[in-house]
């Protein structure tokens, strides 16, 4: 049987082009992003996020991240504007984080890693469901924000304080009435590329918007994310950390910026 993917040397992001050739096409993510070299693109409108907090259900550790996962069977949750057109609906959020404070973002910034990644996923409406809009070239669009060491965030504390019923892969729990607004920095300037997955399978059907604005995040939040196992219940315990994918070849993408 195929090893299963994940993030150590025998079955990390340099060993997915195995069982996921796309791994290697033209648009993957995550990149670096060179603000010197993003065009400014006055067309581009702000983001309209709205989200009904009645809308989050659960938390589940999935053995590669956790993420809340949204009721997504009506528009009350949604992405609008920005760099894309129509309706996308929040399916789900989750992060992405280092084992040390120096390193765990996905995207970085003029080479600059930053200790966490928060990605809210959102599909194109014009879809029958997320599994369809997922392999489409214009299906999903995920917001990614930057968590930067500073202050203990209140909000990010009620998603970390789930963590003991989740220790492990595939433990689950309620989460409700959570507003995942609570998470965006004040200022919603972006930058966007036409992307991918970040994880298999990698499809590229990705538009990114990553805030430019980070939030913060503490050394003791940071230390809790690092509590979450990728291992199941019963079997040998492998810290959830380093659940990144490095940058990849922009391969002659443009990167548009809302912000001058
Ligand atoms: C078949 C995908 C299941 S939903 C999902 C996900 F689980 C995930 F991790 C990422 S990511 O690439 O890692 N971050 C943007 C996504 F984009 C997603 F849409
Ligand atoms: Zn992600």
């Amino acid at each position: 049987m195929a090893h299963a993917w994940g993030y150590s040397a025998e079955n990390g992001p340099e060993k997915w082009a195995k069982n996921f050739p796309v791994a290697d096409g033209p648009r993957q993510s995550p990149i670096d992003i060179l603000p010197s070299e993003a065009s400014f693109d006055g067309g581009l409108k702000p983001l309209r996020l709205k989200y009904d907090p009645s809308d989050s259900m659960d938390i589940l550790n999935n053995g590669h991240s956790f993420q809340v996962t949204f009721t997504d069977d009506r528009d009350s949750s949604t992405l609008k504007e920005g760099p894309i057109s129509g309706v996308y609906r929040l399916k789900q959020f989750h992060f992405h984080w280092g084992g040390s404070d120096d390193r765990g973002s996905e995207h970085t910034v003029n080479g600059t890693k930053y200790p966490a990644e928060l990605h809210l996923v959102h599909w194109n409406t014009k879809y029958p469901s997320f599994g369809e809009a997922a392999s489409q070239p214009d299906g999903l669009g995920v917001v990614g924000v930057f968590l930067e060491i500073g202050a203990e965030n209140a909000q990010l504390q009620k998603v970390l304080d789930a963590f003991d019923a989740i220790k492990t892969k595939g433990n689950q729990t309620t989460f409700a009435k959570f507003d995942p607004a609570t998470l965006l920095p004040g200022c919603l300037d972006y930058w966007t590329y036409d992307g991918s997955l970040t994880t298999p399978p990698l499809l590229e059907s990705v538009t990114w918007i990553v805030c430019k604005e980070t939030i913060s995040v503490s050394p003791a939040q940071m230390a809790k994310f690092r509590s979450l196992l990728f291992s199941g219940k019963g079997e040998a315990a492998c810290c959830m950390v380093d659940n990144y994918r490095p940058p990849q070849p922009l391969k002659g993408r443009a990167v548009r910026a809302s912000f001058k």
